[in-house]
């Protein structure tokens, strides 16, 4: 529309009847604020008003009339034209705008909904995004990441160092590898991990689709849960099914799990096992003299006493009724010696105490040394012999190869 300085209509264009549903013949002659949902006090007056005294240009949203009452928010220029001599004359403007308040009020409402529905499933959505360098970069966290793990979204979306940099070493490198991995399967994604959040270390369960986007980037849609209290009933489980319920000792099927690790793990290195077989002397005798319940309460003074005296990464197993194996890690075969001899003076100074009397017994050990071409079944046996011998030459002692120090006398 252009105005004269009354703020008379004087010529509108072609797609004027369009937008606000006059005729141009209706309009033309009359004043502007016609349009105005309020044409004597409305915002419309006021904006000439203004470009008309100040000579500048003035922008911003109005609410207009149409022709058949319909209200349209329309976005806004006036400009002054001033010119030497001729009358002021106002250009304005106008653009509507309705459809696309429409659509950001609807597009918000969904959102807000959408917001509602991730705050109330039970764990955190996130998107993460790998560009082709490698980089990391999170693009999304539903605010439960605030409220159940206790970091600051925001915070997270600025720097994924936030939120990565708090997986222990170990994790964070399973995490890197199982994304590389995932960037190439492009199968659903899973993996469980430590964090360590303000309220202290957690186990997350993190699943995730994967999807290749148009510019070679991978982008993860998913789910944070926590998994702790569920880690901590595994790891009971676990300690139970591998654990002796008398003596606590890792039962025959853990030591031969544990011990397969640890016999491939020196394997790798070259290096070899010292593996001890120890069974308590004469306790068919001591069970005859005093009973079943004294053989327990022994077997479990024995198991503790040999816990205090090994390591607590040393493999302690009770793997028949009196016999227990141990394996001395990261140990040479002297300094497994030496232990196995520390603990064998620690059983002898073990007192029950009975009504009548104190009960004393001793162990007799084989050790065992062997390297990764020897089945851990075998060095089993070859322990198994050392023991013997030990009980032949008179309980009480160590036996094991012949180039480690021979036992000390029984005493
Ligand atoms: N109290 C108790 N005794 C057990 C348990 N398991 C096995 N035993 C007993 O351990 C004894 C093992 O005896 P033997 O294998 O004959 O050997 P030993 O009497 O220790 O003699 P040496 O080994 O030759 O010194 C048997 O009497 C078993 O009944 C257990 O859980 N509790």
């Amino acid at each position: 529309m252009l105005l004269d300085e009354q703020g008379v209509v004087r010529q509108v264009n072609p797609d004027f009847e369009r937008h606000a549903g006059f005729p141009p013949r209706q309009l033309l002659g009359r004043r502007a604020v016609t349009l105005d949902l309020d044409p004597l006090h409305g915002d419309f007056a006021q904006a000439i008003e203004q470009s008309m005294t100040t000579l500048k240009p003035w922008r911003g949203l109005l609410l207009c009339r149409r022709a058949d009452g319909s209200l349209r928010h329309q976005t806004t220029l006036i400009q002054p034209l001033v010119r030497d001599h001729a009358p002021l004359r106002l250009l304005v403007i106008q653009y509507d705008v309705t459809g696309m308040r429409q659509r950001a009020f609807y597009d918000r409402q969904l959102l807000e909904r959408l917001e509602g529905t991730a705050s109330r499933v039970p764990g955190v959505l996130f998107r993460l995004r790998q560009d082709s360098d490698g980089r990391l970069e999170f693009l999304y966290f539903s605010a439960a990441l605030r409220v159940q793990f206790g970091l600051i979204p925001e915070q997270c979306l600025d720097d994924p160092e936030s939120l990565l940099g708090r997986l222990p070493v170990d994790d964070r490198q399973r995490l890197e590898t199982s994304l590389a991995q995932s960037t190439v399967s492009l199968k659903p994604w899973q993996l469980e991990f430590r964090i360590t959040l303000p309220h202290g270390e957690r186990w997350v369960e993190a699943r995730a689709t994967p999807q290749v986007r148009g510019d070679g980037d991978v982008m993860w849609d998913g789910l944070l849960i926590d998994i702790d209290e569920r880690k901590q009933v595994e790891h009971r489980v676990q300690r139970l099914v591998a654990t002796d319920m008398l003596t606590g000792a890792l039962n025959r099927r853990a030591f031969f799990e544990q011990g397969e690790a640890a016999l491939a793990r020196v394997a790798r290195h070259g290096e070899t096992l010292s593996l001890a077989m120890l069974d308590i002397d004469h306790f068919k005798n001591l069970n005859d003299t005093y009973g079943h319940g004294l053989g327990d309460l022994a077997l479990q003074a024995f198991a503790t006493t040999c816990r205090e005296s090994l390591r607590p990464y040393d493999l302690f197993a009770r793997i028949g009724g009196e016999e227990f194996a141990v394996v001395l890690v990261d140990s040479q075969p002297k300094e497994a010696w030496n232990m196995l001899e520390r603990v064998r003076q620690a059983v002898a100074a073990i007192a029950l105490e009975t009504e009548s009397e104190t009960v004393r017994f001793t162990v007799s050990v084989g050790l065992a040394v062997f390297g990764g071409d020897t089945s851990l079944e075998s060095g089993l046996a070859q322990a198994d012999r050392a023991l013997y011998r030990a009980k032949r030459a008179g309980r009480n002692r160590i036996c094991g190869p012949e180039t480690l120090v021979q036992a000390p006398e029984a005493q």
